[in-house]
């Protein structure tokens, strides 16, 4: 079943992951690649990575350059992809890296992004609960954040209900996050703070305080996947390295649950999924273990002393993060084989 995809922000960093990965997808033809400034520019001067797609001219995105697609792949800036997602043909596969249409709250969206809500679309993190059987067919698709695509794996299983608890291993109202992020997180675009200077050597926080926008995004997956509300103090951090992320999540244990329990559910949610991964006990997750793949590695901890757990989670964010869980959902969509493209070993040293 071979199918068309254009990539919109194909020059920008989640785009040309896309692209990356749509290469090396068997049934995919890669069909407009399209951006803003750049149009009109070969793709290998802007893209040098993409060696087969080094001669393929940039467009501008425009829904006729768009039209006639199986499947549109948006990476837009937020608030770029609902203007153009509105106007593309309902049999169309949209999915939208940006995050235009992943938050369910209008008023979530308006306070974190400041402009009117486009709507919401299925959320295109497969490991959730159900969310398999909204991705099934699905024909719009909203792609995870990467700090919440993290954050989401590493503390669902003790939220949900699932093969190995009744879920409610943890408090709903004391969950923390501290993620670190490489630096392609924040786009391609140039910005004072992502410059080598500032960032080689030095490590900065920064939406501290509940400010950051990926916080609605974190406590809405967890309390559709808890059942009840859970709220989350969330810090992101800068990390001197091109992509990757590592978060580090803490929650308070609920009364009665022990170490026991809690590696069980999470053992039990993850063992029959393939990109998601409990290391043997012992062995620590890192970001150079999942560059350049679809696979998200953890570890956890319960430290009885705090009566918390401790959970670490690894991803590349421009893969598992964005690119990877984008072509994983849409492999879901088109009723493909979920890895179909995504069988990437990590990349090292
Ligand atoms: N980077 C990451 O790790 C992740 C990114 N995302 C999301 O993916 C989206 C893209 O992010 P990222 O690739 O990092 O950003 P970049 O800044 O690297 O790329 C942005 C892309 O969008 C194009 N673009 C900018 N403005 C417009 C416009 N008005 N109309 C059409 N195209 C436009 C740019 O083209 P040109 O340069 O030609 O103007 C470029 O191709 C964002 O919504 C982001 O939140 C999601 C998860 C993770
Ligand atoms: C390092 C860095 O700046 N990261 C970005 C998050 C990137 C991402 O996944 O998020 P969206 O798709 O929601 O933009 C940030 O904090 O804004």
């Amino acid at each position: 079943m071979s199918f068309s995809v254009a990539v919109s922000g194909a020059t920008g960093y989640a785009g040309g992951e896309v692209l990356r990965l749509l290469a090396g997808h068997p049934e995919a033809r890669i069909g407009a690649v399209t951006a803003h400034s750049s149009a009109g520019t070969r793709l290998g001067v802007l893209a040098p990575h993409l060696h087969g797609l080094a001669d393929r001219i940039v467009e501008e995105t425009t829904v006729e350059n768009l039209s006639g697609h199986d499947v549109v792949v948006l990476a837009l800036p937020h608030g770029a992809s609902g203007p153009v997602a509105a106007q593309l043909p309902a049999e169309t596969l949209v999915i939208d890296a940006g995050a235009d249409h992943r938050l369910t709250d209008p008023a979530a969206w308006e306070r974190f992004y400041g402009t009117e809500h486009a709507g919401s679309w299925p959320y295109g993190l497969p490991e959730l609960p159900g969310a398999r059987e909204q991705l099934r067919g699905a024909r719009r698709i909203a792609v995870p954040g990467c700090y919440p695509t993290s954050a989401l794996l590493a503390l669902v299983p003790g939220f949900a209900p699932g093969p190995g608890s009744d879920g409610g291993l943890l408090e709903p109202d004391d969950v923390v996050i501290v993620a670190a992020s490489g630096t392609s997180g924040a786009g391609k675009s140039v910005k004072p703070h992502l410059l080598g200077a500032e960032v080689m050597g030095s490590m900065s926080p920064y939406g501290v305080g509940g400010g950051h926008r990926h916080t609605p995004e974190i406590e809405q997956g967890l309390s559709r996947a808890a059942g009840t509300a859970v709220q989350v103090s969330f810090t992101p951090t800068l990390a001197p390295m091109p992509r990757g992320i590592l978060a580090t999540a803490t929650a308070r244990l609920a009364a009665g649950v022990d170490a026991d329990a809690i590696r069980d559910a999470w053992d039990a949610y993850y063992t029959d999924e393939p990109f998601v991964h409990l290391l043997p006990e012992g062995q620590w997750p890192t970001t150079g273990s999942v560059l350049g793949s679809n696979h998200a590695v953890l570890q956890l901890a319960v430290d009885e002393h705090a009566g918390r757990v401790v959970v670490c989670c690894a991803i590349d964010n421009l893969t598992k993060g964005t690119a990877g869980g984008a072509i994983q959902s849409m492999n879901l969509a088109l009723g493909l084989p979920e890895t179909m493209g995504l069988d990437l070993q990590g990349v090292a040293p």
